[in-house]
Order: structure tokens, then C-alpha cells, then sequence
């Protein structure tokens, strides 16, 4: 029976744990390795999974799933170094760290592949971008392409571009949580009551979320259709414009990215 193993089990080790779940993986072919007691028998609690040690986690599964913080990363490895076999697949999903840091740090021949997987995964619409590692075939890239398949939709990006991908895609949830914010709370200064800004705004962005998949259309393309001449819409673009938002994504995503490429560094 081939196992899985789910090392860090906190917000995005749960998100890709309940996703095997609801994608039918069988509880007995999942192991989880997780740091907090308070945590682990919550986990067991929830989905009847099996909370072990790292070390008996990595000597058991096929698949080992990374799921800790990058500042962390460097003691897991160092703990589970002796339990790894060559062949055997780690899917690390820590923003920053770089294949050639895990494989510094594990048996040669041991497969590994990076992910940057996004929380949308906890309602199966999450957004992953894999990279092979340097032992690794096209088995083991279609390993870790099926497990993050099971919470949403996956592309394969050269690894040098991970960066990137994790300051639009890791982190971009939290942009787009910051906006919604902005225009709820706007709508209050604008005298609706909460609960109605709240639900136009989530309305809203969910409908334009599917106009922009299903039409395919470019964005730009999609705020023209909005923007009347002379009408609301220019006059609220115009403010965003006066207030460099578009400079500010730009420099945000920057941020993000150099701080992904800091994070390797255990800093
Ligand atoms: N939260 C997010 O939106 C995303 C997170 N990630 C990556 O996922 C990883 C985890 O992030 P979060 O889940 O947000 O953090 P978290 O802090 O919620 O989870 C980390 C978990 O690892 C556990 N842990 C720490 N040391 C451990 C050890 N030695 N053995 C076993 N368990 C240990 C902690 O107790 C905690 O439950 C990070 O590397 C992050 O870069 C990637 C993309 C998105
Ligand atoms: O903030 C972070 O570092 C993690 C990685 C991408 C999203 N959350």
C-alpha cells in the first residue's frame, strides 16, 4: 500500500490533507507529522489520519509532502536525512526554498519537487505551479502533479521562475482578501449597512472571476465594458490612477518575490 505523508500539518498542510480527503484518498494511506501535540490530535480528531513521528513518516511513505515553514525546513530535513531512500518522492511546498537545498540535505537519488500552491486548494480551486528537482523523471513530476490535482488546477514552471509565481499566485489570495476589505469598508463609509457591502462585494468579485475565465477575455477588455464615458466607473479609475495603485502592485509583488528569494537563506 503506497502512503503518502504530510509533514506540517498548519494552514496549507491541512488545506492539501483535506483535499486528498475529499479527492478519496483512503485515512490509511495518509501519515502526518506535526510538531504540536494540541494540533496533531486535533488533525486526528478531524479526519481519522494517523499522527506519527517525521521519522517514522518519511521511512513509511512513498510521497512526502513538506509542509513546514522554510525557517524549518533545514532541521526536518536534517531529521528525516536518515529515514529517506533513493527513489523516494519529497514535495516541498515552503516558498523560496530551492530543490538544490533539500537535495544538499537528503540521500542522493531521492526525488524532490517544488510547489507553490495558493489556500483557494481548501475549496479545490487552488492554483499550483511544480518544478522537478534534479532526480527526478517524469514519474516523479506526475506524482506531485496529481497529489496538488487533487485540490486545483497545476502547471509545471522552470524552477528559476518560482519566485515570481509565488509572489502573484502564493501570496495573491491575501491581495485579493485586502481589496474585498477595502471596498466593504468603503461601502460603509459610504453609508450601507455592512452586511450588504459585504455581500455585493463578494458577489462581485466571484462574478468577475467567472466572466474572466469563462469569456477569456483580457482584463482590460472587461473594465472597458465597465467604463461608461463620462460615466462612475472613469471617475473611480481616475482616483485609483491619482493614487498610483497599479505603481503599488508592481512594487508589492517585488517585495514579495525578493523576500521568497531571501527565504532560502533561513532569514
Ligand atoms: N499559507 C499559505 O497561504 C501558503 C503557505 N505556503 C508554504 O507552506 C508552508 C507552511 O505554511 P503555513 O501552513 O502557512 O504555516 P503554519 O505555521 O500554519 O504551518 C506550519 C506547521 O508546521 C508545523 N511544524 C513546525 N516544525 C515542525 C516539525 N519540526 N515537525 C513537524 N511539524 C512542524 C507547525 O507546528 C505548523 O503546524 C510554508 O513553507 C509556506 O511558505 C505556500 C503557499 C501558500
Ligand atoms: O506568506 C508566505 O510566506 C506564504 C507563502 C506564499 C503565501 N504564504
Amino acid at each position: 500500500m503506497k502512503q503518502t505523508a504530510v509533514i506540517g500539518a498548519g494552514v496549507m498542510g491541512e488545506t492539501l490533507l483535506s483535499g486528498l480527503v475529499r479527492a478519496g484518498r483512503r485515512v490509511d494511506q495518509l501519515l502526518v507529522g506535526e510538531k504540536r501535540e494540541a494540533r496533531a490530535a486535533e488533525l486526528e480528531e478531524r479526519y481519522g489520519v494517523a499522527v506519527v513521528s517525521n521519522v517514522e513518516a518519511a521511512a513509511k511513505a512513498e510521497t512526502v509532502a513538506l509542509v513546514v515553514k522554510p525557517q524549518d525546513m533545514a532541521d526536518v530535513l536534517d531529521e528525516i536525512a536518515g529515514s529517506l531512500r533513493p527513489g523516494q518522492l519529497l514535495v516541498s511546498l515552503a516558498a523560496g526554498i530551492t530543490t538544490a537545498f533539500i537535495e544538499a540535505r537528503v540521500p542522493a537519488g531521492v526525488a524532490v519537487v517544488r510547489v507553490m500552491p495558493n489556500t483557494p486548494a481548501l475549496v479545490d480551486e487552488g492554483m499550483s505551479a511544480i518544478s522537478a528537482g534534479s532526480h527526478c523523471d517524469e514519474e516523479h513530476l506526475a506524482e506531485a502533479e496529481a497529489l496538488m490535482a487533487s485540490v486545483g488546477k497545476v502547471i509545471r514552471v522552470p524552477e528559476k521562475q518560482q519566485d515570481a509565481v509565488t509572489a502573484i499566485s502564493g501570496s495573491g489570495p491575501a491581495y485579493i482578501f485586502f481589496v474585498v476589505e477595502s471596498m466593504i469598508e468603503a461601502g460603509v463609509h459610504l453609508g450601507l449597512p455592512r452586511a450588504t457591502a459585504h455581500e455585493l462585494v463578494v458577489q462581485t468579485l466571484v462574478g468577475s472571476a467567472h466572466m474572466l475565465r469563462e469569456t477569456n477575455e483580457h482584463p482590460t477588455v472587461l473594465r472597458e465594458q465597465v467604463t461608461s464615458p463620462g460615466g462612475t466607473t472613469a471617475a473611480a479609475l481616475r482616483e485609483l490612477e491619482i493614487h498610483k495603485v497599479r505603481a503599488a502592485f508592481l512594487a508589492a509583488l517585488e517585495a514579495a518575490r525578493d523576500r521568497s528569494r531571501e527565504l532560502a537563506s533561513g532569514s
